[in-house]
């Protein structure tokens, strides 16, 4: 299992990857924080994208590890403020599910582009929890308390789409949602020359 990189000119692509559904277990949260950090400090890498492997974004906690000892040991909290706080352009490209501490980690990035068949989602309260690792302070401040305390309270999925119209997501694509992601980390970087 791992968080794999690879360069893509100079944006990194980080690959969340831990079939099937990308559970945030223990070691891949070491794995994320490991790259994310790697990234962070490279030099030569001026964005980053972070993806999911099989399919899916990440479908959250790792629901096989509750109850056991590895919990806390690599917190996702301060995984989503390094992400949050890094100095470059971070993208999630948003294939399949973000749900729970899926949605936090992508909700923790600079920017959302989902497939068109994703959904989002924070579906904590249907298993007795609620969102711990950012979810309740970052959704409301992208989309509003109302929407936010919607999709808190009922644990829904969102489609893409409606994602997309309540602000959840900056941008919605047919295919190719890595690249889509790539792109939009490029405009940003483009951006950020023309204004110097
Ligand atoms: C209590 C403290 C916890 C601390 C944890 C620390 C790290 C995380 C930090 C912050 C807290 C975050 C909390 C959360 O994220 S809670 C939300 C957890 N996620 C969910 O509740 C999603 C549950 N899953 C689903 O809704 C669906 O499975 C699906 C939409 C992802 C996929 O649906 P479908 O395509 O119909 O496939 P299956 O349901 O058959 O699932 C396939 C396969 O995947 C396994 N699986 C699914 N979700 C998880 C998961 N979250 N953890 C582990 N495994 C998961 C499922 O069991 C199936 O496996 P198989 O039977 O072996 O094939």
């Amino acid at each position: 299992m791992a968080a794999t990189r690879r360069l893509s000119h100079s944006v990194a692509v980080i690959t969340i990857n831990h079939p099937p559904v990308n559970a945030l277990s223990h070691s891949l949260r070491r794995s994320i924080a490991k790259e994310f950090g790697d990234a962070s400090k490279d030099s030569s890498i001026e964005a980053i994208v972070l993806c999911g492997a099989n399919g899916n974004f990440c479908a959250g906690a790792d629901i096989k590890e509750f109850g056991s000892s590895t919990l806390d040991s690599v917190s996702l909290n301060n995984i989503n403020d390094a992400v949050e706080r890094c100095q470059k352009p971070v993208v999630a490209a948003i294939e399949g599910v973000a749900l729970g501490g899926g949605l936090e980690l992508a909700l923790s990035c600079h920017y959302r582009v989902a497939n068109v068949q994703a959904r989002v989602g924070l579906p904590e309260v249907l298993i007795g929890i609620l969102p711990a690792a950012g979810g309740t302070q970052r959704l409301p401040r992208l989309i509003g308390i109302p929407a936010a305390l919607d999709m808190i309270v009922r644990g829904r999925h969102v489609p893409a789409t409606e994602a997309l119209q309540l602000g959840v997501v900056d941008e919605v694509v047919k295919a190719n949602t890595i690249d889509a992601a790539i792109q939009l980390a490029r405009k940003v970087l483009g951006e950020k020359y023309n204004h110097h």
